[in-house]
């Protein structure tokens, strides 16, 4: 079994982050393709190592200096684990009987149900750690993305160009053939059809430094930050959102000297989404939203949740869709009323009318985000409010300074609107849209004035429809 060739050896034993994004980029300046199987096995071990089992003692040196060790990949290690991933794919997979070179729909299921078949029988499929291969070979555990890129992987192994990483936001999956457009799934809208390079970035993105709900390993959100500026100047973030947002809360908690700021990366994130994927992803929304809410920047915040719900709107909400639900529902019933609590105290914006509470702007974004995941729910199989939403609404809502709520006219106050342009569209032909009505009906559990709260809201939203 040809092991490594010298290229990779030379690299070996890797004792500090430097050498592993020297690895990295020799895998991704190299005329063939990266060594998916390699990279994720190498991730995965220094992961675990940092996170899971930190059994480094702290390292005390002359200057008595506490300096957490770096792990020591041995070549040895990392090799007899790429071995047996190699061994067990090409041992089960007789290529006899495939003789096409390109992949087909009978490979793509049979190689997924040697990786699955592979996985321990039950285990909790969300923890943290559970997306690499090292995970995959060393404890039989996988999570939905670490399947799909395991698939990925194995086909590599086979030396088949044309099966890749399909990613959403909520999902990871494969895709093959020659247009890469035959696979399982045909629900998700835009995803981020990855090349090598991209599936390089995937695992990059997917490290996760934490090593409880309230620590990170500095060591491998470092190496996870140095990897991603690797592969943003090598140009393989240019169409992948979410790696740029992770890269943009990375420079936040650790600013890389001479990078750009955050703001521009959540920017570039945007730009990407708009250029790539038809504005419909929201997680880059979403990570602009949060930025500015932890910087205090409350109108800029609800400029993005905005229009983050102005993205989700265009979506039905299905079982799928968890975790960009759980996104919305903690800027919903978390941080805008948390933002609301914070500024409503603060005396002297509101002696001046300064804050965003006297803002008609604000008011309007605020509006424009409920007005998204009212729509969101429209149509939808499963619903999405209940009544900690409405009571929420009902809150965030009472906070806003009655001045600036006789300014965004709700229809049925017969009030001018002020001049922001989502009001424009109210002048659009109205049409109440009765199976609103028959949805608002059966929240038969919201209090009588949350309702009409509601109702207005909804009435609103009614009227803009196109
Ligand atoms: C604004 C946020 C809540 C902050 N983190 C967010 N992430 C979104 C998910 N993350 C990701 N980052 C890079 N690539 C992928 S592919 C994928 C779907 C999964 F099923 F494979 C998720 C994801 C990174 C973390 S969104």
């Amino acid at each position: 079994m040809a092991g490594f060739r010298e290229r990779e050896k030379q690299y070996f034993p890797l004792q500090k982050i430097q050498d592993v994004v020297d690895l990295f980029k020799d895998q991704l300046t190299t005329p063939d393709e990266p060594n998916l199987a390699l990279l994720s096995i190498v991730l995965g071990l220094i992961e675990n190592t940092l996170t899971v089992n930190r059994a480094l003692p702290n390292h005390i040196d002359s200057s008595q200096s506490l300096e957490p060790i770096f792990p020591v990949v041995e070549l040895s290690i990392v090799e007899a684990l790429y071995t047996k991933f190699v061994t067990q794919i090409k041992r089960s997979v007789d290529l006899t009987k495939f003789p096409d070179g390109n992949a087909t729909r009978e490979l793509v299921k049979f190689v997924s149900d040697v990786v699955w078949s592979s996985l321990m029988r039950s285990y909790y499929k969300d923890k943290a750690h559970l997306q690499s291969l090292y995970s995959y070979l060393t404890g039989n555990k996988l999570d939905c993305f670490g399947v799909a890129f395991a698939v990925v992987a194995a086909f590599q192994v086979l030396e088949y160009k044309d099966v890749h990483l399909a990613l959403s936001e909520d999902h990871a999956w494969v895709v093959f053939g020659e247009d890469l457009k035959d696979s399982a799934e045909v629900t998700w809208h835009e995803p981020v059809i990855c090349t090598r390079q991209m599936e390089v970035a995937s695992i990059v993105s997917g490290i996760n430094p934490s090593i409880n709900a309230t620590t990170d390993s500095v060591e491998m959100a470092s190496l996870q930050q140095d990897l991603l500026w690797l592969l943003h100047d090598l140009g393989h973030l240019e169409k992948y959102p979410m790696a740029l947002g992770n890269l943009g809360d990375l420079e936040e908690i650790s600013p890389t000297p001479g990078r750009p700021p955050p703001l521009d990366l959540f920017e570039e994130s945007i730009e990407a989404n708009k250029k790539y994927y038809n504005n419909r992803h929201v997680y880059p929304y979403t990570y602009l939203g949060a930025y500015q809410y932890r910087n205090m920047n409350y109108k800029e915040a609800l400029q993005a949740w905005a229009d983050a719900a102005s993205v989700v709107k265009t979506y039905n909400y299905n079982r799928q869709d968890e975790e960009i639900y759980k996104e919305f529902l903690e800027i919903a019933n978390d941080l805008i009323p948390q933002m609301m609590k914070s500024v409503a105290s603060d005396n002297a914006a509101r002696i001046h009318h300064t804050s965003i509470l006297y803002n008609p702007d604000c008011y309007s974004n605020f509006l424009r985000f409920y007005d998204g995941i009212c729509e969101w729910e429209e149509d939808s199989p499963n619903p999405v409010l209940h009544i900690t939403w409405a009571n929420q609404l009902a809150f965030s809502l009472s906070k806003f300074d009655c001045s600036v709520r006789k300014l965004i006219a709700l229809p049925g106050t017969g009030e001018s609107s002020s001049s922001s342009e989502e009001d424009s569209e109210e002048d659009e032909e109205d049409e109440v849209n009765h199976n609103k009505d028959n949805k608002k009906d059966d929240k038969e559990n919201i209090t009588q004035t949350d309702d009409n709260k509601i109702e207005k809201v909804v009435k609103a939203r009614g009227r803009r429809r196109k």
